[in-house]
């Protein structure tokens, strides 16, 4: 397996009973580094991460990591595989306080620093430890659900909007840590904030109606006089 193609995705199809989402999409994800998803809402970005990650299954296609066909076992066995999945939504344990969040989220992990190492990276979380996590701000829960995500120690981390309702002075902490991540690990995001997706990922791909529209290094993607069409309302 080539370095560059530790996630390797082939002509997926996906989408939801008899609707059909995904038409196509092939993508790869390097050993470490930041790839952005990019695309208006509803092309189709959330299905791409729920197909990866198996909440899906594949009408067609591939889902390869580390060179071992994935895109047909449970959620559970991908996360052992070394993904790790930060949806959406409901991504915490509302009623459960901090630090019984991070608890749960060790249970699989049998190096008891796992949480200290989590702490480092989001520092606030130890400062609101006994705190509910359903009355944490959106950015701290968004920080809970990244760290909870970082417990199954994932090698390709897949993030659906880790901005979304998160106050633009927070969002630039949550960033620094992903690029940070990103050294480490690959990290794959799905990101309304052009920007912050390109300061992550070193290669992006925008979606149009379920199909990749445009794919290559971000700074070029970026540079795309196409670009603004595919993100356009
Ligand atoms: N549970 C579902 N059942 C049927 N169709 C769905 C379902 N979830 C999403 N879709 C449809 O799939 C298409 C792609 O949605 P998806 O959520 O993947 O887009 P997205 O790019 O993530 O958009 P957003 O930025 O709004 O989250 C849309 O047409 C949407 O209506």
């Amino acid at each position: 397996m080539p370095d560059d193609k530790y996630l390797e995705i082939q002509n997926l199809d996906a989408g939801y009973g008899r609707s059909q989402v995904l038409f196509g999409v092939t993508m790869t994800a390097p050993w470490r580094g930041g790839v952005a998803i990019l695309g208006r809402n509803g092309a189709g970005k959330t299905t791409l991460m729920k197909a990866i990650i198996g909440e899906l299954p594949l009408l067609g296609g591939s889902v390869t990591l580390d060179g071992r066909d994935v895109g047909r076992l449970p959620t559970e066995q991908r996360i052992r595989a070394g993904f790790g999945y930060v949806p959406q939504e409901h991504s915490v344990f509302g009623r459960l306080s901090v630090r019984d969040n991070l608890a749960v989220g060790a249970l699989t992990n049998r190096d008891s620093q796992a949480v200290n190492r989590v702490l480092e990276i989001f520092p606030k979380l130890g400062q609101r430890m006994d705190q509910i996590a359903g009355t944490l701000s959106g950015g701290e829960r968004k920080m809970l659900a990244i760290g909870r995500a970082l417990l199954s120690d994932p090698r390709i981390l897949l993030l659906d909007e880790p901005t979304e309702g998160v106050w633009i002075g927070v969002i630039e902490e949550i960033t620094d840590r992903l690029v940070l991540l990103a050294r480490e690990i690959a990290v794959v995001i799905v990101e309304q904030h052009l920007d912050l997706a390109l300061r992550v990922a070193s290669v992006a791909y925008v979606l149009d109606r379920g199909r990749v529209a445009l794919t290559g290094p971000a700074a070029q993607v970026r540079a795309d006089p196409k670009l603004m069409q595919y993100l356009a309302p």
